[in-house]
């Protein structure tokens, strides 16, 4: 008997190890051979081979990926997004290298970008929290204040007209208040997670991953784990200038065409971080992303 493939989405992933949800049933899926090209938010065709079981024979075009690389291999965050909303708090405190970072990302994605700052309540840090996210909202950057556990039904009122009818990732480090905003937004999201879990790592509960929780037919949040480090090995020299949102006005304006933006004479940008109209900690990191794109090895 010739079984028939089905359609299916990805919804987390683990290592090689998939779950794909296909017609309300949910699949556990594995690629063939060693490949691990898939990420969640892909469409996939999937040959059955089990009850519950099935192998991905193949990946569906791709409208969006966002991933992150070091020198070795690039890790597949999530595909066929369309918007990043990247978490920080009050307190603790959040590393901009990351924000920048992310920022870049999705801007090489060509993904919509927001922060959001919560834990408003705790007024110790948050005007200079404030501070600090303003400074992506000049960028053009929407930031979007919030408290996941002291104003849930005025963070719910603001978030969910966000995320309605769209595909939405939220990363943020550690003790951001991620997990309180995405359980505000997808009720029982923690039980749904516990229960992939189960399947997908046999119980044990430490390890993380990402995942997609399906809100209605057109609103999805996915929540990705871990982000300590976000490498972008991956982004050439190209598409880094370009990533910088504020470097665009100045592009095609350095001496040379082919203008490196890093020591050159008559570079447009390097003038602009003069006059302070491109922040110095931002071309740092674009410094170092050039960097880091040089050093790859794969
Ligand atoms: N005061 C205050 N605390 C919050 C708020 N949102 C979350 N928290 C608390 O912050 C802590 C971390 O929240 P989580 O939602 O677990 O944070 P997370 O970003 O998912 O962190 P990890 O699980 O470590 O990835 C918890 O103790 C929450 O109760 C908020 O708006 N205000
Ligand atoms: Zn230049």
């Amino acid at each position: 008997m010739t079984k028939e493939l089905l359609t299916a989405q990805i919804i987390a992933a683990h290592g090689r190890h998939y779950l794909a949800t296909s017609e309300g049933k949910m699949l556990h899926c594995v690629t063939r051979g060693k490949k691990s090209d898939v990420a969640v938010g892909d469409t996939v065709h999937v040959l059955p081979t089990a009850k519950g079981q099935a192998v991905i024979e193949s990946i569906n075009e791709r409208h969006s990926l966002l991933y992150r690389s070091d020198q070795y291999k690039s890790k597949l965050l999530a595909a066929n997004i369309d918007q990043l909303f990247i978490v920080v708090a009050t307190e603790p405190s959040f590393s901009d290298d990351l924000v920048s970072r992310a920022l870049v990302a999705a801007e090489a994605a060509k993904i919509e970008a927001h922060l959001v700052l919560n834990k408003t309540d705790v007024t110790g840090q948050l005007e200079k929290a404030r501070l600090r996210t303003a400074f992506y909202a000049s960028l053009g950057y929407p930031v979007h204040q919030v408290s996941a556990t002291a104003k849930p039904d005025e963070t719910f009122s603001l978030l969910m007209p966000l995320v309605k009818n769209r595909t939405s990732i939220l990363i943020g480090q550690s003790g951001m208040g991620k997990s309180s905003l995405i359980n505000l937004l997808v009720p029982g999201a923690d039980i749904a997670t516990r229960e992939i879990s189960t399947v997908l790592n046999s119980g044990k509960h430490t390890t993380t991953f990402t995942r997609l929780y399906r809100i209605d037919e057109n609103t999805a949040v996915i929540d990705s784990p871990g982000f300590q480090e976000f490498g972008l090995y991956h982004l050439t020299e190209g598409m880094l200038e370009r990533a910088f949102r504020e470097f665009r006005p100045y592009l095609g304006h350095c001496r040379f065409y082919n203008c490196r933006h890093l020591t050159e004479p008559g570079c447009a940008i390097l003038e602009a971080v003069k006059t302070g109209h491109i922040s110095g900690t931002r071309h740092q990191l674009y410094r170092q992303l050039v960097h880091e794109s040089e050093q790859k090895i794969y």
